[in-house]
């Protein structure tokens, strides 16, 4: 038969093959499920293309050196041990399921190996398929690999789309599936299960986050991780809920003066701000305190504080730990200052997360030979650190000029000097302080102070007019602009059906407790342990009871109480603005002068809270207390004023206009 072209002696009996001449054309043959022991010599068969072996007895791949078109091989089920006998030969698609090798060999020469189907053997490593660029599919089900290391010697195959690992000891690593996503990118099908782009994203996410994922990931972990604590009031949430609590944020590359910079600042504008230190794992270089520059912990306290919710953000800079807490701005503010903290680009990442709207400052030495003379002059960083360094340098100016807006402004550091006055400029530009003003920051709190006290029903006019021309007009300035920002963001945002219902959950809640009402179950589930009554921040009044320690205030002494938005129904919008940031009713208490009139103020978050319905409203303006020729007496209360600590220390907190995330 010279012309026969393709030969199928399957499930037979036969011993032996090919025991005849060859036909000159034969192409295909097929001697699957008979009983061969042994592979003769194909030498004669030139023009062979595909050789089917299946379930034979064969022990040994041999005999085909010179079939020299053969491009299919299939000897599945037999007893080869070892993988050899391939010679040079143009093998596109190699079946050896089902035998007993342990090792894959000899297929270097297999130069456009397509499909490997290696599956039911006993094959512990992937060593051997580097470097087969056209392999598209590998079938290593039912074998005995078992480290996920093994990966990485087909992690450079190029066209590789089809693997399958079933029934390997792997698959019961945890994170099996997603490491090999994230190594084998360019995978399509994964044990025998097609692969979606979410689970792409989620291998890349958790093996090589972006920067922007890494940020996303610390400020969720730190929001819940807090929320399993004890729930309070901040103090660093303003009396106007529109105005954000004011922070400064120095950022800019490693060692770039950021904390010699904080520290000139506070010490300058000490009536304003304070510095927070923020926590770190790594030691302290020459000159820095412990609690004055950084709050130097080990990583196990560090890993504590992390789960017992203490951090606002958390970051990671050459292997070592940084976080900002909540105790450290809370205790700023507590005195009515504003923070001021610096931070590499992590730190801010993570920070623009949260609900804090701070001004960010970039500080980056332009000179970067200067810089990195300066590195090494410090003796602290190796070769490499300053290497990384020195080219942060170049990515925090990329940012920047990547997304406008990213840093409120740019100075540069490569003279300290220079740079502090540029900042001091920018920052009395930011307290909207003339230069007369700024130059002497003490007089500050006695002027504000000056303003309050002189406040009455009777200068209003003056005081408008004061208001109007000095520092506090860039105030309410501010917090006009801050209020229409948010309520329009408010107004163009669409909330989902969750928002909605958690929204309404919430103002119930409020409007329940505001009543006096018990708070529903789930509101009581997040308060653990003992939550602070927001009275007992007044420690020179009587706790035991709030009507009492009202009544039993030091108006007894003489000292007067300033109206606040209690003279609400009637008060200006703008004379609310005023007194909602930061001045508030036991804030005034303190200072001496004459008591024109007293009435007891709702707090100011209830009169600017847009979400209480009128009956709550009307309900909550009731006055509860009278004056009457001078003489406090209790009517009837109402409800307790919710004010809280930190309120009643300093009287105005820095006007840091405008938020820009
Ligand atoms: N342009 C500069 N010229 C001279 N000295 C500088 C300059 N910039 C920084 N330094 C010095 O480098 C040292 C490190 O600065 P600093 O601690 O303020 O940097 P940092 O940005 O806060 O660093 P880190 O982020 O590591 O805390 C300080 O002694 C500072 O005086």
């Amino acid at each position: 038969m010279p012309y026969l072209i393709e030969l199928s002696a399957s499930h037979n009996e036969l011993t032996t093959f090919f025991g005849f001449k060859p036909p000159k054309n034969l192409k295909k043959v097929d001697f699957s499920f008979n009983k061969i022991p042994e592979m003769n010599d194909l030498f004669r068969y030139k023009g062979l293309t595909r050789l089917i072996l299946d379930h034979n007895e064969i022990k040994e791949i041999k005999g085909l050196t010179n079939c020299s078109a053969l491009s299919h091989l299939s000897l599945a089920h037999n007893k080869i041990t070892k993988m050899e006998g391939f010679g040079k030969l143009p093998i596109k698609i190699l079946c050896l399921s089902n035998n007993q090798i342990e090792e894959i060999s000899c297929l270097e020469n297999l130069k456009i190996l397509q499909n490997l189907d290696l599956s039911g053997n006993k094959i512990s490593r992937l060593k051997g398929l580097e470097n087969h660029d056209l392999l598209e599919i590998i079938n290593l089900e039912d074998n005995k690999i078992a480290e996920l290391s093994e990966i990485k010697h087909i992690e450079n195959l190029p066209l590789l789309r089809v693997l399958n690992l079933l029934k390997n000891p792997l698959q019961d690593k945890s994170d099996y599936w997603l490491f090999v996503l994230y190594t084998l990118p360019r995978l399509t099908e994964l044990d025998r299960k097609k692969i979606n782009v979410e689970e792409k994203v989620e291998a890349e996410n958790k093996y090589a986050p972006p920067p922007e994922v890494v940020a996303a990931q610390d400020h969720l972990k730190n929001i819940v991780y807090s929320m399993m604590q004890p729930q309070r009031i901040f103090d660093s949430t303003l009396p106007s809920l529109d105005a954000p609590y004011p922070m400064l944020v120095l950022v800019g590359p490693q060692a770039g003066g950021k904390r010699e910079l904080a520290h000139r600042l506070c010490r300058q504008f000490s009536t304003f701000f304070r510095y927070g230190s923020c926590h770190t794992t790594r030691l302290p270089y020459f000159g820095e305190g412990d609690r004055v520059d950084y709050n130097f912990i080990s990583e196990e306290v560090f890993a504590e504080m992390l789960n017992m919710g203490k951090f606002i953000l958390t970051y990671k800079y050459n292997k070592h730990n940084y976080g900002l807490t909540r105790d450290t701005v809370e205790g700023i503010a507590r005195e009515g200052l504003a923070s001021c903290i610096h931070m590499d680009i992590e730190g801010v990442r993570s920070l623009k997360h949260s609900y804090f709207e701070p001004r960010y400052i970039l500080l980056v030495p332009m000179n970067k030979v200067k810089y990195e003379g300066n590195l090494r002059r410090m003796g602290l960083f190796s070769r490499s650190e300053i290497e990384f360094s020195v080219a942060r340098v170049d990515y925090y100016i990329e940012i920047n000029q990547d997304f406008p807006g990213y840093f409120d402004a740019l100075i540069n550091t490569d003279d300290l000097n220079t740079a502090y006055q540029n900042l001091c400029q920018l920052i009395r530009e930011y307290l909207g302080l003339s230069d007369q003003l700024g130059k002497d920051m003490s007089d500050i709190t006695d002027f504000s102070k000056e303003v309050y006290a002189r406040r009455s029903p009777e200068n209003e006019e003056f005081f408008w007019h004061l208001s109007s021309n000095s520092l506090f007009s860039d105030f309410l300035d501010s917090t006009d602009r801050n209020y229409v920002i948010s309520l329009s963001a408010r107004l163009l945002a669409e909330e989902i059906p969750a928002e909605i219902t958690s929204m309404q959950k919430r103002r119930e809640a409020a409007r329940q407790a505001l009543m006096g009402k018990v708070p529903a179950d789930y509101t009581t589930l997040f308060q653990r342990g003992p939550v602070p009554t927001p009275i007992s921040a007044i420690t020179h009044l009587d706790r035991t009871s709030p009507t009492r320690m009202w009544a039993k205030s030091k108006f007894a002494d003489g000292i007067s109480l300033t109206p606040s938005l209690s003279f609400s129904e009637g008060s200006s919008y703008r004379e609310s603005l005023l007194m909602s940031k930061g001045t508030t009713l036991s804030s005034l208490a303190h200072f001496p002068g004459e008591s024109t009139f007293i009435s007891l103020e709702t707090p100011s978050p209830l009169k600017s809270d847009t979400y209480l319905d009128k009956e709550t409203k009307e309900q909550l303006s009731k006055p509860s207390f009278e004056l009457t020729d001078r003489k406090f007496k209790v009517k009837s209360p109402v409800y307790q004023p919710n004010i809280r600590s930190g309120r009643n220390v300093k009287i105005v907190l820095p006007p840091i206009p405008q938020c820009r995330k």
